[in-house]
């Protein structure tokens, strides 16, 4: 922030994009990778809106962006990003409310999965299976590309979004509202329903399906 504000002597806008996880059981995860995805995406996030807010927005205003991600319904197989993210998104809120009286407004957008050469080469062999394989569970049954993410971004921080704050804008075209890539193995671990007449139904519904099959 110091060096920003002596380049250009006010800091008018802060987008809190970097960041990332790796994928993992979360039964597999180390309490070093878990902090590090933690530090990375909420921490970070964090120290940055608090430090752009004192050293310049709480007496000139501003506004902030945080890039959150897709974890509306959980986020299994990334559950450290997902932790994260949703913390985000409250983040955003609490602060809209205590930094409004100095004319900040800070929103987040997040993001449907988007698929770009550095993000892919994160994930390294995996990368062209794993962004390959989300495409079916966009309705756009494509993936988006960076350069749909960026004018979200771009209209929160125009005046155009004036009236905007707290706010989480999805761009994902729908594959929140959609269903989710991770599959449950088929199991029979889950608790015995009650007995009764519904469970009998149940049973034989279940039968019939099975005999069809
Ligand atoms: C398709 C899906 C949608 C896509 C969404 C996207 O976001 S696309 C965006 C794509 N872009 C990105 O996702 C950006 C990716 N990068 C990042 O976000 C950060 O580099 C970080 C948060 C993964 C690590 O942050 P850092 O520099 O603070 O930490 P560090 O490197 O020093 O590691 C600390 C500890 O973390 C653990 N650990 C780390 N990696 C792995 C792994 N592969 N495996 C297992 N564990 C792993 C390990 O315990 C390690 O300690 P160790 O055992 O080595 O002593
Ligand atoms: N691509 C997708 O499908 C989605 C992406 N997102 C999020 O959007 C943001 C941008 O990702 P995207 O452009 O796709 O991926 P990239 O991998 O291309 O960009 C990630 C950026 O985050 C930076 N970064 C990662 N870890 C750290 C760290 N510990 N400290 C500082 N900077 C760090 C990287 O810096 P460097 O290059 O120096 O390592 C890089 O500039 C990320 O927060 C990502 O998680 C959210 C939802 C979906």
């Amino acid at each position: 922030m110091a060096s920003t504000l002596k380049l250009h002597g006010r800091i008018d806008f802060l987008v809190n994009n970097g960041g990332g996880q790796f994928s993992s059981p979360a039964n597999m995860m180390s309490a070093k990778g878990w902090k590090a995805v933690i530090d990375t995406n909420l921490n970070g996030t964090f120290l940055c809106c608090r430090e752009a807010y004192n050293a310049w927005m709480k007496d000139h205003g501003g506004v902030i962006v945080n890039i959150i991600a897709d974890m509306w319904k959980g986020f299994p197989g990334m559950a450290h990003t997902g932790a994260a993210r949703a913390a985000v998104d409250n983040l955003t809120k609490s602060l809209a409310i205590e930094w409004a009286h100095s004319g900040v407004r800070i929103n987040s957008v997040a993001p449907g999965t988007i698929i770009s050469k550095t993000a892919m080469e994160n994930y390294k062999e995996y990368g062209p299976t794993l962004f390959k394989m989300s495409v079916p569970f966009s309705p756009a049954k494509r993936l988006g590309v960076p350069e749909e993410i960026s004018p979200a971004v771009c209209f929160l921080l125009s005046p155009a979004a004036n009236y905007i704050t707290g706010a989480t804008l999805k761009v994902d075209a729908g594959q929140s509202l959609y269903h989710s890539i991770w599959e449950i193995p088929e199991h029979d671990a889950w608790p015995e329903a009650p007995e009764g007449e519904n469970t009998d139904v149940l049973r034989e519904i279940m039968d019939k399906t099975k005999s069809k099959l």
